[in-house]
C-alpha cells in the first residue's frame, strides 16, 4: 500500500468546484509540486496550481492534513478547483505524471481508512449505504453505522464477554488451591441477558431490506387493471396498457419512494390456466416467483385465488362497487389510491428495520447470532474450560461482526460498492 492515490471525490464535472483528494506517502511531494509549496497543516490556503512544464492549471484553495489522524489514516492532501471539466481533467494528468502517483480504485480511500483503523467494517458498510441512501428512512439508517452507533454497541458486547471470560478464568485460575474461587452468582443471567439483547437486534428486519426497497407486487388475472395501476401509483406511463388481454409479459419494477418509505413497485403478466401462448407463459411464470419473493402482494382478483397475505385491490371500481371488503381503486379517476398509498406506508415501515433503533445487514447478523448461541451455550455448563471457549467464540464472532478479521473477497465486495474518489 506504498503507492499514493488520487481521484476526484466531488460529484462528475461540471460543478461549481471539485475537490481532488491525494492520500499516501507522496501527498505531500505531489501537493509541493503541483502548489509550489507545502501549506501549513489543517489551514486551507489559495494557491495556483501549475504543472510540470510550469503551466497554470487552476487557482485552487489548498489543503494538508498530515498522516496519520486523517480520513484515511495517511498523509493527505486536498485540491479545491474549479469545477470545470478541463480544469479538473488538467489537474489529474498534472497528479498522474507525478511518479508514484496512481488514480484511486473505487472505495479505494475507504478501503484505507478501514485497514488503518480509522474506522470498522460495519462503520464502512454504512457508509456504502449512506452514499446510495435516496430516501429519509435509508439515510437515517445509515448514518447508525457510518456514524458508528452499531460499532459502540457492539463493543460494548465485546467488553460484557470478556468480563464473563475473566471470571471463568479466575476459577480456573484457582482450581488447584484449597481456597475455590467460584463464578459470581449472577454469571449465567449476565451471559443470558447478553444473548438477549443481540437477539433482539439480530431478530429485526435486515437493512438489505431499507437498502433495496420493498418488493410491491401488483398481481392478478389478464386484464384486471395491474398495468394502469402500476402506472397510476408511479404517475409514470411506465408499462403498456391496452384492453387486450395478455399485454404485459415481463416483470417491470420501477422504484418509489413514499412518505421516506423505499419501495419497489412490480407489474406482472396477468395470471390465466388457459389461452396463454408461449410467451404469456413464460410472463405467468415469472409473475408467480414475483408474487412468492415479494414482500407486499396486492392482489387484483377474485378473493378465493388470492395468495396468501396478499392485500386484495378491488380495481376500476368506477364501474362497480366489490361485493367484499377488498381495497377499492380507481386508476381512471384515482379513487382509492391515497388509502393505498397510506396502506402501503403503514405496511412498509413494518417491513423494515426500526427507524429509532440499530439493525444488521445480513452479514452482521448471522455473526451476531453466533454470538448468541455461544453465550446461550455457557449456561449450566459446569466445565470451566469448555466455558471459557465459548466465551472466545462469543467474542471471535463478535470481532468478526465489525471485521476484525476479514476476508479480500469479502472487502473487495464491500469497497467495490462505492464510487470512485470515495
Ligand atoms: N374504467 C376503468 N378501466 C380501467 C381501469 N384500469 C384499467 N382499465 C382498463 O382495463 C384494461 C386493462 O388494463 P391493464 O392495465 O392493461 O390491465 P392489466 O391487468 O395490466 O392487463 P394484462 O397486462 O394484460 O394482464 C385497459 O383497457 C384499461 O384502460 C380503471 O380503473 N377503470
Ligand atoms: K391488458
Ligand atoms: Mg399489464
Amino acid at each position: 500500500m506504498d503507492d499514493t492515490i488520487f481521484a476526484l471525490s466531488s460529484g462528475a464535472p461540471p460543478a461549481a468546484i471539485g475537490v481532488v483528494r491525494i492520500s499516501g506517502p507522496g501527498a505531500a511531494e505531489a501537493l509541493t509540486q503541483l502548489a509550489g509549496d507545502l501549506p501549513p497543516s489543517r489551514s486551507p490556503r489559495l494557491r495556483t496550481l501549475r504543472d510540470r512544464c510550469g503551466e497554470q492549471l487552476d487557482s485552487a484553495l489548498v489543503l494538508w492534513f498530515p498522516g496519520p489522524a486523517t480520513a484515511t489514516g495517511e498523509d493527505l492532501a486536498e485540491l479545491h478547483c474549479h469545477g470545470g471539466r478541463a480544469v479538473i481533467a488538467g489537474v489529474l494528468a498534472a497528479l498522474g505524471e507525478i511518479a508514484g502517483l496512481r488514480e484511486a480504485e473505487p472505495g479505494e480511500f475507504t478501503r484505507r481508512a478501514f485497514a488503518n483503523g480509522r474506522i470498522d467494517l460495519a462503520e464502512a458498510e454504512g457508509l456504502a449505504d449512506l452514499l446510495s441512501a435516496e430516501t429519509e428512512l435509508q439515510r437515517r439508517g445509515a448514518m447508525r453505522s457510518a456514524g458508528g452507533e452499531l460499532s459502540r454497541r457492539i463493543e460494548t458486547w465485546r467488553d460484557r464477554v470478556l468480563g464473563l471470560a475473566a471470571s471463568v478464568e479466575a476459577v480456573i485460575d484457582f482450581a488447584d488451591e484449597d481456597d475455590v474461587t467460584s463464578l459470581p452468582c449472577s454469571f449465567a443471567q449476565d451471559a443470558d441477558a447478553l444473548a438477549s439483547e443481540i437477539r433482539s437486534i439480530a431478530e429485526r428486519p435486515a437493512t438489505e431490506r431499507l437498502r433495496d426497497g420493498i418488493r410491491v407486487v401488483l398481481a392478478g388475472p389478464p386484464n384486471a387493471g395491474k398495468s394502469s395501476l402500476f402506472n397510476a401509483l408511479l404517475l409514470d406511463e411506465a408499462a403498456i396498457v391496452t384492453p387486450q388481454a395478455g399485454t404485459t409479459r415481463d416483470v417491470l419494477e420501477r422504484p418509489l419512494a413514499i412518505g421516506g418509505v423505499p419501495f419497489v413497485l412490480v407489474d406482472t403478466a396477468g395470471m390465466r390456466d388457459t389461452g396463454a401462448g408461449e410467451i404469456e407463459e413464460i410472463g405467468i411464470a415469472r409473475a408467480r416467483r414475483e408474487v412468492a419473493a415479494g414482500q407486499i402482494v396486492l392482489w387484483l382478483g377474485m378473493p378465493e385465488d388470492r395468495p396468501d397475505g396478499a392485500i386484495r385491490i378491488h380495481s376500476k371500481s368506477d364501474l362497480g362497487a366489490a361485493s367484499d371488503d377488498a381495497l377499492e381503486v380507481s386508476a381512471v379517476t384515482g379513487a382509492g389510491l391515497d388509502r393505498l398509498t397510506d396502506l402501503l406506508v403503514e405496511r412498509g415501515r413494518a417491513a423494515l428495520p426500526p427507524v429509532d433503533g440499530l439493525a444488521f445487514n445480513r452479514r452482521q447478523r448471522d455473526w451476531a447470532l453466533a454470538a448468541a448461541d455461544s453465550l446461550d451455550a455457557v449456561g449450566g455448563k459446569g466445565d470451566m474450560l469448555v466455558v471459557a471457549e465459548d466465551l472466545r467464540n462469543a467474542r471471535r464472532a463478535l470481532d468478526r461482526l465489525v471485521g476484525r478479521d476479514s476476508t479480500e473477497e469479502m472487502l473487495d465486495a464491500l469497497f467495490g460498492r462505492f464510487c470512485i474518489g470515495k
